[in-house]
């Protein structure tokens, strides 16, 4: 079993005020947790700091004790509100899905990436299909821990259920940490098996 933790994490951008005060979680592996704040309120901070695409101005980000590695795969693996954002767009897909590994022929097709995608750019994809894309990798990095920030808010609702189907069923056959950000509380209630109010 692992355990996600954010211990007194204060967190301001630039010279502003702390957008994070002190904030803490604990998360194991196997539970799906639902960050759930106001608009506003620093969940997408606190997701980037989780994954440690931002570092804390003050407190630690421990997996299992130890705090993020600098170098190498991320025990904690974020799927971005807006894939676009989050891949190269000047490299085909497979070759970004490559980058974090061989990826699973059963990843690839519960997602349902289909293989002339591969030799596609980004732009040549749909949100969705980008999106695919985007989990497969975070997953084909064997994380311990997957912070996902309102992953399906600019889907369609067949490709949202989708999506949410295969990532459940896999993060609890692998006994992944998952934390989430959705503003459905109807996704949040399917999912959750914990919500922490910020
Ligand atoms: N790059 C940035 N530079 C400066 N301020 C920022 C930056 N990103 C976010 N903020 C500010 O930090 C605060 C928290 O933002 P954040 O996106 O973490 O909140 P949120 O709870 O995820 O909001 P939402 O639910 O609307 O997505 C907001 O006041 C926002 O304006």
């Amino acid at each position: 079993m692992s355990v996600l933790e954010a211990r007194d994490i204060v967190y301001a951008y630039g010279k502003g005020d702390a957008v994070l005060n002190g904030v803490s979680l604990r998360v194991e592996s196997g539970e799906r947790v639902a960050l759930s704040a106001p608009s506003g309120t620093g969940k997408t901070t606190l997701a980037r700091v989780l994954a440690g695409y931002l570092a804390p101005d003050a407190g630690e980000v421990l997996v299992d004790g130890e705090p993020l590695p600098k170098r190498g795969a991320c025990p904690v693996q974020m799927i971005w509100q807006h894939p676009e954002a989050a891949v190269d767009p000047r490299m085909r897909l497979g070759r970004t899905l490559s980058e974090a590994g061989d990826a699973d022929p059963s990843l690839v097709s519960g997602l349902g990436i289909r293989s002339e995608w591969m030799d596609r750019y980004p732009h040549e994809l749909s949100g969705g299909e980008l999106q695919r894309f985007c989990i497969a990798r975070a997953l084909t990095a064997d994380p311990r821990f997957l912070i996902a920030d309102e992953m399906s808010t600019m889907l369609d609702a067949l490709t949202q259920a989708q999506i949410w189907r295969f990532l459940v069923s896999e993060v609890d056959r692998r006994g992944i940490g998952l934390v989430f950000v959705s503003h459905s509380p109807a996704l949040t209630e399917r999912i959750a098996t914990r919500i922490v109010e910020l």
